[in-house]
């Protein structure tokens, strides 16, 4: 167990499942998700995610199980859910006429926040989220970045403990999504809240998620950090290691497939490279998978076989790896589920 995980979880999904007519839409989920972090909801379209949000809320009632958010049954206590956390669906309602401000003014009075002090904090919000000098501006003339960000603004204006992000960086451009992202991160790290976004885009979730699940056809798949992820890819090799070695022959080859925990050990087609003291050699670049780190068993191979090593380079797989051997390949899932 790890620190973050010794803590109460802040949203708890126990078993939840949502039916419409004979279609399951999320299916026995179970979820834990944890005070301050950033969880990935990662899935195709209809996969379900929103659905899951909606029973988190308390807007659509399960089937069966329970979502708990902050120790309160969603379905059971919706208006103190909704106290608590902070919701932005992939598309933002504004007053378009209205100016963001305005707005800010107009969400923090029907929280029952005091017409002062409603103000002032909507002033410093559009400030956070880099707004100030629009503040007074028509929201009928912002960019869906703008929007967003001013989305962003809204949820917070309660003070939320939770905010939950359907879809945030949906049609933004690639800077605005950046500037996006840095600011949920931002918020999460300074402020401790905890969040909950969903998306498909794989390279956006990896670059800001603690945690990210893969979401499919109502089931999540799989959940965990990236490592934890690809440790879990239905036995393939988690780690692959680059090593630049010289000379390469059958003997060392074997050497190295010796070691404990490596599955495979290959040539990189054209990966030889000249070595500047023995010109006529050619260093061998290899990929060595294995199901741990072999780093230190590899090296002491090298050395063994009287080779010289020349580079060790850990490879990890990204997140697009481990996205799409799940998501092509429907028979790990059958028996993954
Ligand atoms: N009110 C409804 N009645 C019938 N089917 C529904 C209803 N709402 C959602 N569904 C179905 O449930 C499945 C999950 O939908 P959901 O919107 O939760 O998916 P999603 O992962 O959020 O996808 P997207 O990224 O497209 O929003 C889909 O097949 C959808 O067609």
């Amino acid at each position: 167990m790890t620190t973050i995980e010794a803590a109460e979880p802040v949203i708890q999904l126990k078993n939840l499942s949502k039916t419409y007519g004979d279609f399951t839409a999320v299916d026995r989920l179970n979820l834990n998700i944890y005070p301050g972090e950033i969880y990935g909801l990662l899935g195709p379209n209809g996969a379900g995610k929103t659905t899951t949000i909606l029973m988190m809320l308390g807007l659509t009632e399960p089937a069966s199980g329970e979502a708990l958010v902050c120790g309160l049954d969603a379905t059971r206590n919706p208006m103190q859910v909704k106290r608590k956390v902070g919701y932005m669906p992939d598309d933002v309602g504004f007053y378009e006429d209205r100016s963001a401000l305005d707005n800010l003014v107009y969400t923090a009075r029907l929280n029952r926040i005091p017409e002062a002090e409603a103000r002032s904090r909507a002033l410093l919000l559009l400030e956070r989220v880099g707004l100030a000098e629009v503040a007074h501006k028509r929201t009928g003339t912002f960019s869906r970045g703008m929007r967003q960000r001013l989305g962003l603004a809204d949820v917070l204006i309660k003070n939320p403990q939770v905010i939950i992000l359907d879809e945030p960086t949906l049609g933004i451009d690639p800077e605005g999504v950046r500037e996006l992202l840095a600011l949920i991160r931002d918020l999460s790290r300074n402020e401790g809240i905890t969040v909950l976004l969903s998306s498909h885009h794989l390279h956006q979730v990896q670059q800001i998620c603690d945690r990210v699940g893969l979401f499919v056809q109502g089931r999540l798949i799989a959940s965990g950090d990236i490592d934890t992820l690809s440790r879990q890819l239905d036995g393939a090799p988690a780690y692959r290691i680059e090593l630049d070695v010289l000379p390469w022959n059958e003997s060392l080859e074997t050497a190295l497939r010796g070691v404990d925990g490596v599955t495979d050990v290959q040539l990189t087609p054209g990966g030889g490279l000249s070595d500047s003291n023995s010109p006529n050699a050619e260093l061998a670049t290899v990929v060595v998978s294995g199901t741990e780190d072999t780093t230190a068993g590899l090296t002491k191979a090298v050395i063994d076989a009287g080779a010289s090593l020349f580079g060790v380079r850990p490879l990890r797989y990204g997140l697009d790896d481990i996205y799409h051997r799940y998501f092509e390949g429907g028979e790990s899932r059958e028996r993954l589920g």
